[in-house]
């Protein structure tokens, strides 16, 4: 029998991912992974700024060489023939300006290195001013356009992204026909697209950060925007009125990226959504479980059946979608907006001195300078959780709140900051790696806590991403400060591996993207179980914990009035 392949190419914050996967029983034949060179350099950023911008070209030479890459390694005769579809899953709210066309600005030369041409990436959070005014906005308005998005609208979203850049660049506003999300773009481009009226646009995008709902019969009217600011007036028109699920297709490939990429013009390209939607589908979600991708950020997902909850609306979550995660039930996203990126920090800021002063020490050659580094990079997290491990935890020990980059869940405020409180002159680094583990974790119940609160039951937890593999330090917290057991899933790649069943189904190779996921599906690793002698003492600190937030929130209002 011959044997159909499907690609998934999953756009993360730093790098893509595509893997080749047997579309029968979704085994990993080859995976690849190519890290955005331009961002790599920190070039169009400005943390200091929260200015986070990638170039499109970064994405379309990883999409070439990561899919090519994945096709030599197979090792599969007439491999090119065999490929049936590819889905690709990318970050989100990560939208681009483009021209008519389709085109990305930044791709025409008069914008080559102009950031505001560029997507600006989920975590880019220059545009908190504009959420803040959407917010008030909405409270004047006869409909509430946010009743599907929590309530709240955020700095991370669609809306307050691009008017931010219409408002600080008169070029590119003068230039920008609509907007288009990453997840839209690239199943766009793969499939030849010319005219961006006809981009088949994702539901999960559209429902989670655009304000789409069946409701409003699509987007918010044009007077909403244009009253919001006159900038906006008539773009509503150039945007998208019907919207798509993940398991359909949005077009097969073009001749030009066929040849490009050894493929044949028959493959079909599913329709976009974002990563961590889809990564919920690769970990074989279950009705009212919380699927949590664990990674830079973190993005808590849950299905529930429509019939059950769609009366039920929850309040400051990021959103419930119908058919944002599996089509036919509504997917509600929440999320932490710094996770690794928490520890990622405070890595960095305990190397400073070696990758910095070091540079001045004569005596260190060239080489053995950048050995340290990267060895000091590659050890410090595993070094600091073996630390952190062996610390007795009391009711002072040092505690953190996880707002680094904002809040996101629950209540999005990004203009929110973290803080460490109860230092002494024995924290050292592992006691404040500790701290900030543990606020992680009780960030994350504070989720699961707003979920139950109102409404929505969560009957357990399954743990994805680069964290939930890396560390078992932090899973076993993460455990005993929910108090619930957390089931780890064994796929190394969640998201490309969930997009890889939507192609599958996008190629009519499954009915229901649910079948995909029980043939495909690679189950669990292992299931991380609460310590009965650590809930008690974490259940009083995470009271102290929301209460530092309470007072770290009040006092920001308190210095705003001033
Ligand atoms: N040993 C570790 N312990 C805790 N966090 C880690 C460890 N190694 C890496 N991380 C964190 O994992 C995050 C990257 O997660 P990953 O899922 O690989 O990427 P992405 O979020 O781009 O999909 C980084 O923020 C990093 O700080
Ligand atoms: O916010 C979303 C989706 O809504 C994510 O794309 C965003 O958090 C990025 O995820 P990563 O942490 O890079 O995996």
């Amino acid at each position: 029998m011959n044997k159909s392949y499907v690609i998934g190419v999953d756009y993360g914050s730093d790098s893509v991912r595509s893997v080749l996967v047997d579309a029968n029983n979704g085994e990993e034949i080859a995976s690849s992974v190519f890290y955005y060179p331009r961002w790599k350099r920190g070039e169009y950023c400005d943390a200091a700024l929260s200015q986070f911008r990638q170039h499109p070209l970064d994405y379309i030479e990883g999409l070439e060489a990561t899919i090519k890459d994945c096709l030599l390694k197979s090792e599969i005769d007439n491999i090119g023939a065999a490929v049936k579809a590819i889905s690709v899953d990318t970050t989100g709210s990560t939208p681009v300006a483009v021209n008519a066309a389709g085109v990305p600005l930044a791709l025409l030369d008069e914008f080559k290195d102009n950031p505001n041409a560029m997507f600006v990436l989920w975590k880019d959070h220059t545009a908190v001013g504009e959420a803040k005014e959407i917010n008030l906005h909405n409270q004047n308005s006869s409909v509430d356009y946010l009743k599907y998005v929590g309530g709240v609208y955020s700095s991370e979203w669609f809306w307050a992204k691009l008017l931010h850049v219409f408002r600080a660049d008169e070029k590119v506003r003068a230039a920008t026909y609509s907007w288009v999300e990453h997840c839209d773009y690239i199943p766009f481009l793969l499939t030849g697209g010319t005219q961006v009226s006809a981009m088949k646009r994702g539901v999960c995008s559209a429902g989670h950060k655009s304000l789409w709902a069946e409701e409003f019969d699509g987007l918010p009217p044009n007077s909403f925007f244009s009253t919001l600011d006159p900038l906006l007036d008539g773009l509503v028109d150039r945007l998208f009125f019907e919207t798509y699920t993940a398991d359909q297709s949005a077009g097969q490939l073009s001749e030009e990226w066929a040849q490009r990429l050894g493929l044949t013009t028959s493959v079909v390209v599913g329709v976009g959504a974002f990563d961590c939607h889809m990564g919920a589908v690769g970990g074989q979600i279950e009705p009212y479980y919380l699927s949590k991708v664990m990674g830079t950020s973190t993005c808590d997902m849950l299905v529930a059946p429509k019939e059950e909850v769609q009366h039920t609306l929850v309040r400051g979550i990021c959103g419930q979608v119908d058919g944002s995660i599996i089509p036919g039930m509504i997917g509600m996203e929440a999320g932490q907006s710094a996770f690794g990126d928490a520890y990622a920090w405070l890595k960095q800021v305990l190397l400073w001195p070696t990758k910095n002063l070091i540079q001045d020490i004569e005596e260190i050659e060239a080489h053995t300078r950048e050995q340290l580094i990267a060895t000091l990079e590659d050890k410090l997290l595993f070094s600091l959780s073996e630390q952190a491990a062996l610390l007795p935890v009391t009711a002072t020990s040092e505690l953190a709140l996880d707002w680094l980059n904002g809040r996101r869940t629950p209540d999005a405020d990004q203009s929110l900051k973290g803080a460490i409180t109860g230092l002494h002159l024995g924290t050292d680094a592992p006691r404040i790696f500790r701290a900030i583990v543990e606020a992680t974790c009780f960030g994350a119940k504070a989720i699961v806590d707003r979920f139950v609160e109102q409404g929505i039951p969560v009957k357990g937890l399954i743990g994805l991403g680069g964290v939930a593999k890396k560390s078992p330090f932090i899973m076993q917290m993460m455990a005993n400060v929910m108090n619930m057991p957390i089931r780890i899933h064994k796929s190394e790649q969640t998201c490309a591996i969930g997009a890889a069943m939507f192609a599958a189904t996008a190629a009519g190779l499954y009915d229901r993207v649910e079948d995909a996921m029980k043939a495909m599906g690679q189950g669990f690793e292992r299931t991380y179980i609460p310590e009965e002698k650590w809930v008690t003492i974490y259940a009083e600190r995470y009271e102290y914990y929301k209460a530092l937030g309470a007072f770290i929130e009040g006092k920001e209002s308190l210095a705003i009035t001033v």
